[in-house]
């Protein structure tokens, strides 16, 4: 009987002990997570059904970041529900942010990762991955090339890039929402691939702007919107299933995603083959990379598609933001053109040495990130172990929001938050809060890697903008259509 159980022998001494304290601890563990759920209970919020959670009609899916700041008039900061049985929180205070998401981000930044996301290779983007090994050494590569000290070695082409934009706002037949689009992908292109393109209309630009339609359309942001993924087997279920067509969708973006990364990176390794001086980002790291090394090949590879997708539309919702802005505070946008004649003189483009100098021009470009923060949402961080706050249970898993919108918009801490006031980060001493303050860049361990050069790119336009165009004047456009709902999308 015992041989039918252990058909090689009875197992080690050493063996059984092991199993019986696996055992044990895991009763213990269990123990544990009953008690703290016995003792403390979920943060309050809308309750659902069983399994299925808050029905998808409850959960608000146009500017829901409004919607969670009312329900936190009746639920307080933190809002928890559940989907499909997954835990959601949203944080609308920022105490409860830099408590949570700064000052436990050793348990609070994981990504969560489905079988769905593996059909459309979503896993392979940094800002996706599971906080692991695989994103620790993709984290650092990305730290290398965008930290602080290192972002400088863009500005020569922010610099080319911006002025062109700046020219081209006289005369371009195109939109404006298109030349900003432009701009900012080409930019990111010349940074990492060194690739020329002329518009955002191109092979290239526009599989990336697929892949963000793809997650804006399916909702991917907003809290809860995601929780029929994390139905088991769920990538099998057929397309006439509810949520099938999501799934389909699935399948189709891996397509995009495999040319959004394969396209540039074949370009590349053209231009390595047949321009002895080709000295792009990409053909640099590949240079110092052992080429039997294949895993941070790869790395390199998502590097560069990562880096153009989580930069190109953050950085148009920020311009566009400042189009937005000047064209209904015309007092502001000649505060900054008096600011950039005294200092500059008139008709002297600024460079980035001028920045120290232009206070109320850093004073618009600190509003801009405020007003209509990119992400107002942000990502979000899964919870690795359960979390016991303020006398609430979060359990490990949960998918934590911070409500960036309301925690930019707070009245206790903004006056008047919804107008567009840069004359709030002007100090008497001078001096501005840390660029690190900024929180439309997130927080924690998963704080945007990008951000440097995102302030520089931002900050550029909006000085090189004011110093040569009066907004009001663009032909025939009516800049507040390109934000029917409040952000970009
Ligand atoms: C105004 C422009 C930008 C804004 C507002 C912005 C905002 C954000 C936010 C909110 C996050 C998520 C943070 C979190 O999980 O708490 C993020 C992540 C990220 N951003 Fe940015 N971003 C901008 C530009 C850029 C640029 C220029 C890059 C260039 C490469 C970039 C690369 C990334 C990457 C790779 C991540 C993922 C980080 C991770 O998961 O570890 N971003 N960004």
């Amino acid at each position: 009987m015992i041989d039918y159980f252990f058909p090689n022998g009875l197992p080690p001494t050493s063996t059984v002990g092991m199993a019986g304290s696996i055992l044990g601890l895991s009763m213990v563990i269990l123990f544990l997570r009953y008690t703290s759920r016995d003792k403390y209970p979920y943060p309050p919020g809308p309750k659902g059904y069983w399994y299925t959670g808050l029905p998808s009609t409850k959960v608000p899916s146009k500017k829901f970041w409004l919607t969670y700041i009312e329900w936190g008039k009746k639920y307080g900061d933190l809002i928890h529900f559940t989907r499909f049985g997954k835990h959601y929180l949203v944080l609308n205070s920022l105490q409860a942010a830099r408590d949570i998401l700064d000052k436990q981000a050793r348990i609070t930044s994981d990504r969560a990762n489905t079988q769905l996301d593996g059909i459309s290779h979503l896993e392979e983007f940094m800002s996706l991955q599971p906080y692991s090994d695989k994103w620790r050494k993709s984290r650092k590569l990305f730290h290398q090339i965008f930290r602080a000290e290192a972002t400088s070695q863009f500005r020569p082409i922010q610099t080319q890039q911006i002025y062109d934009f700046v020219e081209g706002l006289r005369f371009s037949k195109h939109t404006l929402k298109d030349q900003i689009s432009t701009v900012s992908q080409k930019i990111m292109f010349a940074a990492i691939y060194d690739l020329e393109i002329s518009s955002n209309k191109e092979e290239m630009p526009v599989h990336n702007r697929e892949m963000i339609d793809f997650n804006v359309s399916s909702n991917s942001f907003i809290p809860g919107w995601d929780g029929f993924k994390y139905i088991p087997f769920i990538q099998h279920f057929p397309s006439w299933f509810p949520n099938g067509q999501l799934i389909a969708a699935h399948r189709t973006l891996g397509q995009v995603t495999e040319d959004g990364v394969n396209k540039p990176w074949d370009a590349v390794q053209e231009k390595m083959k047949s321009d002895g001086d080709h000295a792009s980002l990409i053909a640099k790291l590949l240079s110092r990379t052992d080429p039997e090394n294949h895993e941070e090949i790869h790395r390199i590879k998502w590097f560069g598609f990562t880096s153009i997708a989580a930069a190109s539309d953050t950085t148009v919702t920020a311009m566009s933001t400042f189009f937005l802005a000047m064209s209904i505070y015309p007092e502001v946008q000649s505060k900054g053109q008096e600011e950039l004649d005294t200092v500059l003189g008139k008709g002297r483009m600024p460079t980035f040495d001028d920045r120290a100098s232009l206070p109320y021009i850093e004073a618009i470009f600190r509003e801009v990130m405020r007003w209509h923060p990119a992400f107002p949402m942000g990502m979000a961080h899964d919870s690795m172990e359960d979390i016991i706050y303020n006398g609430y249970y979060i359990p490990k898993g949960t998918s934590i929001y911070a409500n960036i919108w309301a925690m930019t918009h707070d009245p206790s801490v903004y006056k008047d938050p919804d107008q567009f006031i840069p004359e709030r980060h002007l100090r008497k001493d001078g001096h501005f809060d840390n660029i690190n303050s900024i929180l439309a860049y997130g927080f924690g361990r998963r704080v945007c890697v990008g951000r440097y050069m995102a302030n520089d790119t931002v900050w550029l336009t909006i000085a090189a903008t004011l110093a040569a165009v009066k907004i009001s004047t663009l032909p025939n456009e009516n800049v507040e259509d390109y934000f029917s709902d409040g952000a970009f999308w």
